[in-house]
């Protein structure tokens, strides 16, 4: 058994950070091991921006969306140099195992670390786009998706009193999750993915046709992967004659308190990440899969990509 270990969030912030954050560190109090918060992510790690954190340390913030510890995009954390750099700063102050709470790209960071050896490690999926492969939830796209849901019911209402098409541009990066998700749930006519193909003009050519016959409005959800909103919606404009707006969410959708689903699912999994790391555990990733627990492997998680499921697909098109 361990007796110290660290914990971090990189990359974007994500509504549920908080909570787990909060149930590494409560769950290591609790087991009597000594518990470090590593400030702005990798780039803290590499300027030794380590403290030793108390039950305390975590009160009153599991409401709220962001990430206490800080975050950051590490370009250093990319470089062997760096990487190395970190480890030396962790094993200065005896720490002896990590947990790592972010995206895509702080897993693979992680992996990379893992690689130098040294210490246990273990990755949580925290990240609005919901693009880490092996597990079908990370902590914050719940939240993220309602927030969209919310913009989309308001956009409706302004779109409807002026016979408007909207086109609304939603993060993911190359993941059309949240776009999908929110869009069906939504209402939307035509959701437009990286993961599948679409066809502008004959999207366009449907549009006229059904605004002929008496539709009010339309809402055309828009992931930033599929292309910028802003340019599609201009095309849309010019090809159907129709009245266009164009509203960029932005990151709007990473913040706010974080729902019931992302404060539970957090904590349920900071509380597995630390009990993990502490016994030895290293190279996992803990998620879930149809509401159960899962651990994934890190390297196989970072070394695979996530797909969208095409009956998701296939279901915005009936509805649309
Ligand atoms: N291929 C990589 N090698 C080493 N570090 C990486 C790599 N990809 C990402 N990272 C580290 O993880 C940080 C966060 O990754 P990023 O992709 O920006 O966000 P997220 O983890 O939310 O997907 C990066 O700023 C970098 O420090
Ligand atoms: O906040 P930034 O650096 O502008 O990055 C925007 C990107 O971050 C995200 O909001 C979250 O992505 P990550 O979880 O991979 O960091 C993406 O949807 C978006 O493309
Ligand atoms: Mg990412």
């Amino acid at each position: 058994m361990l007796k110290s270990i660290a914990v971090l969030t990189s990359g974007g912030d994500s509504p549920g950070m908080n909570a787990a954050t909060r149930a590494v560190v409560r769950t290591a109090v609790f087991e009597g091991v000594k518990v470090w918060g590593i400030y702005n992510g990798y780039q803290g790690m590499i300027e030794d921006d380590i403290h030793e954190l108390t039950s305390r340390s975590v009160s009153d913030i599991i409401q709220r969306g962001g990430t206490f510890l800080g975050t950051a995009r590490s370009d250093e954390f990319r470089t062997e140099a760096g990487r190395k750099k970190a480890l030396a700063n962790l094993k200065s102050h005896n720490i002896e195992g990590l947990v790592i709470i972010g995206g895509d790209g702080s897993l693979t960071g992680g992996a990379l670390l893992s690689k130098l050896g040294g210490m246990p490690i273990v990755g949580l999926p925290g990240t609005i786009d919901n693009d880490v492969w092996g597990t079908d939830y990370t902590i914050g796209a719940d939240t993220a998706v309602n927030t969209i849901l919310d913009a989309i019911n308001k956009l409706r209402d302004t779109a409807s009193s002026h016979r408007r098409i909207i086109v609304i541009e939603v993060m993911g990066r190359k993941s059309g999750w949240l776009a999908m998700m929110s869009g069906i749930a939504g209402g939307a006519e035509y959701i437009l993915v990286p993961e599948a193909k679409f066809n502008i003009d004959q999207m366009c050519q449907d549009l006229k046709k059904s605004y002929t016959s008496g539709r009010r409005y339309s809402i055309i959800v828009v992931a930033e992967g599929a292309g910028s909103g802003i340019e599609i919606g201009k095309q849309i404009g010019t090809k159907t004659g129709i009245d266009t707006r164009v509203s960029v969410l932005g990151h709007i959708q990473r913040g706010g308190s974080p729902s019931v689903e992302d404060r539970l699912k957090a904590s349920i999994l900071g509380e597995r990440a630390a009990l993990a790391v502490i016994s030895g555990v290293s190279n996992v990733v803990f998620g879930f899969n149809s509401g159960k627990v899962v651990s994934i492997d890190l390297f196989d998680s970072v070394n695979n990509t996530k797909t969208l499921d095409p009956e998701l697909v296939r279901l915005a098109r009936v509805l649309a």
